[in-house]
């Protein structure tokens, strides 16, 4: 039988929880995300966004509730394996190597990504492979002009689009960002977007973002975290119109903005 059909979700989250002690952060969450879709997640600091990519990706196991990816249950699994299935992240923080050049950085995340890292000879096989992959990689994220310098020389915004390149290195078909705008100026910031509408075609994409901007110029879809619970998700415009939505965030949000 072919379980796996077009309609089966990229991801699906299905009452899901997790407590820390006494606090119960992630209070249970239900969610689809489809192939393809390009899906915003947004809320309040402190409602439990980080802590909902923690949970999806297996950094933290859930207290309880399920995890899918491509209809598979991730119960159990280390993050690297989930990485293996085709998801691969980024973090709030700036997670590249500073010493190593910026092509060392995407070869050593293909390395990892395609499990080269046990063989030598198997690597050396591989090497011219890992090069175009890593130089067709650069092109993509615009840094081909800086290949051969260290990484840490690059400028914040660069650095960002690294990190990305970084995080797509490994062929995933479900990327998640999170906050990948945070910090960055109004050039920087679309800069950083169409980059990322570029590197997501064909993909799945899932984002924190607090830059209402970026929010509703990039996502199909968006979902809204307050204390722990999914208040609305639906198109862009829907969210917004989002009586409920409005009074917990988006109001405050939208006028932070301005
Ligand atoms: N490992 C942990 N142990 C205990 N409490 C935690 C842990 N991780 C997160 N929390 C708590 O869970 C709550 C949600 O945190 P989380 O970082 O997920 O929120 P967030 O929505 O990502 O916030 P922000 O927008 O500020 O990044 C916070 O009250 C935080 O203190």
């Amino acid at each position: 039988m072919n379980a796996i059909t077009d309609t089966t979700p990229a991801l699906a989250i299905e009452d899901l929880r997790k407590s820390f002690g006494k606090a119960e952060i992630i209070r249970g969450v239900n969610l689809r995300i489809g192939k393809g879709e390009r899906h915003a997640v947004i809320g309040p600091n402190g409602a439990g966004k980080s802590t909902l990519f923690n949970l999806i990706t297996g950094r933290f196991p859930p207290t309880s509730g399920k995890v899918s990816l491509h209809g598979k249950n991730l119960a159990g699994m280390a993050p690297f394996q989930i990485n293996r299935m085709g998801l691969s992240r980024s973090f709030q923080i700036t997670n590249i190597f500073p010493k190593m050049t910026v092509f060392e950085n995407v070869r050593c995340s293909l390395l990892w990504s395609k499990g080269y890292r046990y063989s030598f000879w198997n690597l050396v096989s591989k090497s011219r492979d890992l090069t175009e992959s890593a130089d067709a990689i650069l092109d993509q994220i615009n840094l081909l002009n800086r290949r051969d310098l260290p990484a840490g020389v690059l400028s914040y915004a660069e650095q960002r689009a690294l990190e990305i390149g970084i995080t797509i290195a490994g062929g995933a078909d479900l990327i998640m960002l999170d906050e990948p705008t945070a910090g960055m100026s109004h050039s920087e910031t679309d800069y950083i977007v169409d980059l990322i509408r570029k590197v997501t075609e064909d993909k799945t994409l899932i984002m924190v973002e607090h830059d209402m901007g970026v929010v509703f110029g990039l996502a199909d879809y968006i979902s809204v975290l307050v204390y722990g619970e999914i208040i609305a998700t639906g198109r862009p415009e829907e969210v917004r119109a989002n009586p409920k939505v409005q009074e917990a965030y988006l109001g405050a949000a939208l006028e932070a903005e301005h």
